[in-house]
């Protein structure tokens, strides 16, 4: 089964409303791929959502960057699913790391997450990676198959999940993982899927790689067989997010 290219930007804690709208005008005059070659969706904060909405091309969608773990209520400073669903936002993040780490969510917390944005009929990135003392110390893949399983407990369509790979040594450091490192866990990751859900969830789900990818670093990743896409950070809010939006042709000429 194809899986479409994916390209995210997350915004992350960034932007005016001066620069959002530029940032805006930049991605709408891009020429990129078409639809049927790559799925492009953008996440700005919270407060943006509706302007991006508004403003964006058609063709390019829009996430949310977290949600609140169930229904909406008594949870001061938290937005429910309900109300992105409302505004008509298909796509929402989960499982951030600098949520997992700053912000204390467990993969408990993650996993629930994931199951009520689903339950609601968002589709969700769902975010994996370990840190650079996990990964010294050797334990990587088990990190994030405890990650993905608090995930694959509560879920059981994954239809409208992405999981993004992203190892947080790699995020907003410049140190992009190599390409070789990013197939291997992606490969691990598709793996965990076939073993512990089904041979068609591992072929049909996209992993897609997040933590330093650039204009430049983009295409040589692309083209490993595993990596399905990209979640862009900092480079998501520079006229480069268009080459990395391109370097889905790679794929396509594989
Ligand atoms: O965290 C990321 C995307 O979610 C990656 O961030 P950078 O691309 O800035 O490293």
């Amino acid at each position: 089964m194809g899986r479409k290219f994916f390209v995210g930007g997350n915004w992350k804690c960034n932007g005016t409303t001066e620069e959002v709208k530029k940032i805006i005008n930049t991605l709408n005059e891009a020429q990129v791929p078409s639809q049927d070659v790559v799925e492009v969706v953008v996440s700005p904060p919270y407060v943006f959502l509706p302007t991006v909405k508004s403003l964006l091309r058609p063709d390019f969608h829009v996430a949310a960057q977290n949600c609140w773990v169930k229904k909406g209520g008594a949870f001061t400073g938290e937005v429910s699913a309900e109300m992105l669903v409302n505004l008509d936002i298909p796509w929402v993040i989960v499982g951030h790391s600098e949520r997992r780490l700053i912000l204390g969510e467990s993969n408990e917390f993650v996993g629930d997450k994931v199951a009520y944005a689903l339950s609601q009929k968002l589709k969700v990135i769902a975010c994996v990676g370990e840190t650079l003392e996990q990964r010294e110390a050797g334990s990587t893949l088990e990190v994030v198959a405890a990650q993905t399983k608090a995930i694959a407990d509560r879920v059981s369509n994954w239809d409208d999940v992405v999981l993004a790979y992203e190892p947080v040594w790699a995020i907003g450091t410049g140190k992009v993982a190599s390409p070789a490192q990013a197939q291997e866990v992606h490969t691990e990751l598709r793996k965990w899927l076939q073993a512990n859900i089904s041979a068609e969830v591992a072929a049909s789900t996209r992993i897609i790689y997040g933590g330093s990818v650039n204009g430049a670093n983009c295409k040589e990743l692309a083209a490993k067989p595993d990596v399905d896409g990209f979640l862009v950070g900092g480079a998501s809010l520079k006229p480069e997010f268009i080459d990395i939006i391109k370097s889905a042709e790679v794929k396509k000429n594989a």
